[in-house]
């Protein structure tokens, strides 16, 4: 594919690579994807943080002690940063469950919408006493927040969930970024056959804040290039727990997902998996009412609630991505 721009033809680097690994015959090789925690330090560097006190939230959140948390570079992608899985089995569960349970429920929008009025998705795949699967599939993405086109549109929004608020705030405080506020999300849903073609996240009024990708379930081969499709992408293999971080000079860089790959190993499981208690917290910004967030977190031990949510995780792979939609000054558009 060729692209013309100021009558000189360029090479469209971005989408020969998307077919290479979107492809089925042939199966591509994995041999250039870069798996952050085996690749040489002339691609991807670990960066040691100075964590000396950590985020009381965190634990309750499904996070893992910020101290523990392993966080790379890449040479050629300056502003991309790769948090390498700190959430808990329970964590896992957690999130799974919201971004299948709640998040697509109305008012937010759904891909759905367009073909079909659907006030509770997950609730109408388990109507019958069958799960609908074909209903399940059809799912892609819901947005929460400011909705899509919110350039356009002033007063296209929903309510932005507390959780994911809280949540993306103490990866923001991690990463120094304090006055970040989660406004807009984008839950996409992946079955093993989907992709997601290349693009740039710029219909926010604030460009400057970062990007946050909380990836869970599947892993995903994700490709990020330059300012445009005439630069060669990276390959990265996102696993479930990752997130990554799109900020600085990455945050309006090219990016796509063109193939889901089946997980090696399962982080939401866990043979002992322990409950968490709200008495440690004592400073969420966002959710009000502790209690009742430690409880729906705790549930999730129980197989018997989390077993639906598991069985569509096996065979799937949920993206949360989180932005700032606002300048900092700035309360509406
Ligand atoms: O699924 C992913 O990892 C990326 C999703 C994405 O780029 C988007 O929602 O804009
Ligand atoms: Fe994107």
């Amino acid at each position: 594919m060729e692209e013309k721009s100021n009558s000189v033809t360029v090479e469209d680097k971005f989408m020969k690579t998307f077919k290479y690994y979107k492809s089925n015959k042939p199966k591509p090789s994995m041999e250039d994807v870069i798996e952050v925690e085996n690749c040489a330090t002339d691609k991807v560097n670990k960066i040691a943080a100075e964590i000396f006190t950590d985020d009381p939230r965190a634990e309750v959140l499904g996070l893992k002690s910020l101290r523990t948390w392993q966080i790379y570079t890449f040479l050629r992608h300056p502003g991309l940063l790769f948090i390498r899985n700190p959430f808990t089995a329970l964590g896992q569960r957690y999130w799974v469950r919201k971004c299948l349970e709640e998040y697509p429920r109305k008012p937010n929008k759904l891909n759905i919408d367009i073909e079909m009025s659907v006030e509770d998705w997950w609730a109408e795949c388990f109507k019958k006493e069958q799960c609908d699967k074909q209903l399940q599939k059809k799912l892609r993405w819901t947005t929460l927040g400011y909705h899509h086109n919110w350039e356009h549109k002033k007063q296209n929004k929903s309510h932005f969930p507390v959780d994911l608020a809280e949540l993306s705030d103490v990866l923001a405080e991690y990463l120094g970024y304090s006055n970040f506020r989660a406004e807009a999300a984008i839950v996409n849903y992946y079955h093993m056959n989907s992709t997601l073609s290349a693009h740039t996240d710029h219909s926010e009024v604030n460009l400057e804040a970062p990007l946050f990708s909380f990836s869970f379930g599947q892993s995903a081969i994700f490709l990020i290039g330059g300012k445009d499709k005439s630069v060669e992408p990276s390959a990265i293999l996102i696993k479930s727990g990752d997130i990554v971080v799109m900020s600085k000079e990455a945050r309006l860089c090219y990016h796509a997902v063109p193939k889901i790959l089946p997980s090696p190993d399962s982080p939401w499981e866990e043979s002992n998996i322990s409950d968490v208690f709200s008495n440690k917290v004592s400073s969420f910004k966002y959710i009000s009412e502790p209690d009742e967030f430690v409880g729906t977190m705790n549930e999730n031990i129980d197989n018997k609630i989390w077993n639906r949510f598991r069985n569509y995780i096996q065979e799937s792979r949920i993206n949360m991505n989180v932005r700032q939609v606002l300048n900092e000054n700035q309360n509406s558009i």
